[in-house]
């Protein structure tokens, strides 16, 4: 088995990275941030989602040593000209708290009718080890905002988040079906064989 580190200090993000990555990457050991010694954390200072995923990264590789993932994402709203972007975990302030960032998004879509109000989760993943050159991936999942806050499933913005094709929110969706189609399932399964392949070498 060889270790790989998930940096994400979101507990239920880490989750869904382990639960997709782990059954399609052969002879992966996944490792959290509670499984290494602690280290500062980065600041998320890119303008893109793959620079943020970086620097994630490369920071957990820079403080272990060990093969290293990190994902970077968010809720990119149309009427709002793709923000919050890479802003999504702070967009009512430092506290990252889900539940304002949740209220103040509707709040301010308000006015938006339902015709406009598309919007796309979006995830890059990096991949960083010694010796080898970068890879970030990134995957899509496109919907809208819907009016209310519905589900218990998920995380974040997944409880005014309908994926296109669906009247369920992704909180509402059981794991498999999110994993299926969403951002962070798509660029995983894409950065799977590349992370397969590095590890047999
Ligand atoms: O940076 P790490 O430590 O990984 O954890 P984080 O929660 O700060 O993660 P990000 O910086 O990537 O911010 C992403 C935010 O976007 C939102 N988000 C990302 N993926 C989501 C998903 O699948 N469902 C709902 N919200 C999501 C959620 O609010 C996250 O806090
Ligand atoms: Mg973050």
């Amino acid at each position: 088995m060889t270790k790989v580190l998930l940096a994400s200090n979101n507990k239920k993000k880490l989750a869904e990275l382990q639960r997709i990555l782990a059954p399609i990457v052969p002879g992966i050991e996944v490792l959290g941030l509670g499984d290494v010694p602690a280290y500062e954390e980065p600041a998320e200072t890119e303008p893109t989602f793959e620079g943020n995923a970086l620097l994630k990264a490369r920071a957990a590789l820079a403080a272990t040593g060990l093969p290293s993932i990190a994902d970077d994402s968010g809720i990119c709203v149309d009427a709002l000209n793709g923000m919050p972007g890479v802003l999504s975990a702070r967009w009512s302030g430092p506290a990252k708290d889900n539940h304002a960032n949740n209220i103040l998004l509707l709040g301010q879509l308000e006015d938006v009718p339902d015709e406009r109000r598309g919007a796309s989760f979006v995830a890059a993943v990096a991949f960083v080890r010694e010796g080898a050159e970068d890879v970030v991936v990134r995957g899509e999942m496109p919907g809208s905002v819907i009016r209310e806050l519905r589900g218990t499933g998920g995380f974040g913005y997944d409880v005014l988040f309908a994926a296109e094709g669906y009247d369920r929110t992704t909180a509402e969706l059981s794991i498999e079906e999110k994993d299926a189609i969403s951002h962070r399932g798509k660029a995983l399964r894409e950065l799977a064989p590349i992370v397969a392949k590095a590890l047999e070498a």
